[in-house]
């Protein structure tokens, strides 16, 4: 049984990997920070479970297509098992702003995906890292602790944005995971 408190979800893009405002349209566009990855293992190998929470509006806008976003999500995940890790579940959002779809961030369907995928009872008090509000409230929404990273969006995040007082914030994802690893 997976304790609420050694779930931390991802938020993808300029966490994991660098973000772009024209979307990561290939897996050659895919590319992770390294220290990244080494937190993902990191986190597991200190007995964390880690799932990812990703908005794919790319998918809908033509972008790229499942296909394409499953091959970078075969590329994390090999990238992250061969420093020892291993990662959950990847729960991701192919619509479109105007879809009214319930999983797209804000929304916290992804993370109620996660949970149920992952037979949880309750993920109040599990961890939402993201580089963006949209993050953040998605996790709040369901009563994940927020975490926000500089990276990506993140600084344009915290300039931009009040309320974020019940936010944990760290320059990068293996900051965080040190952190939360010497908990
Ligand atoms: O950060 P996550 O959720 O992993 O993924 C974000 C991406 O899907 C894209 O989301 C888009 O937002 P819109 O979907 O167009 O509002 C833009 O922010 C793009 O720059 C970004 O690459
Ligand atoms: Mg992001
Ligand atoms: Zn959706």
């Amino acid at each position: 049984m997976i304790l609420a408190n050694q779930l931390v979800i991802l938020d993808r893009d300029g966490v994991i990997n660098h973000d772009s405002d024209a979307y990561i349209k290939s897996l050659e566009e895919w590319i992770p920070y390294p220290s990244a990855i080494d937190a993902i293992a990191q986190l597991a190998q200190a007995g964390y479970t880690v799932a990812i929470a990703t908005n794919q509006s790319g998918i809908a806008r033509g972008y790229y297509d499942e296909a394409t976003l499953h091959l970078m999500h075969e590329r994390l995940t090999t990238l992250v098992e061969a420093k020892g890790g291993h990662i959950a579940h990847i729960a991701y959002c192919p619509h479109g702003p105007d879809e009214q779809c319930a999983c797209r961030k804000p929304l916290p369907g992804l993370l109620l995906q996660i949970q149920q995928r992952l037979g949880m009872e309750s993920i109040i008090g599990s961890w939402m890292v993201g580089d963006s509000l949209r993050d953040l409230q998605a996790g709040e929404a369901v009563g994940c602790q927020p975490v926000l990273v500089r990276t990506g969006k993140g600084e344009k995040t915290l300039a931009n944005h009040k309320g974020l007082e019940n936010t944990l914030v760290y320059s990068d994802l293996a900051a965080f995971a040190d952190w939360l690893c010497k908990q």
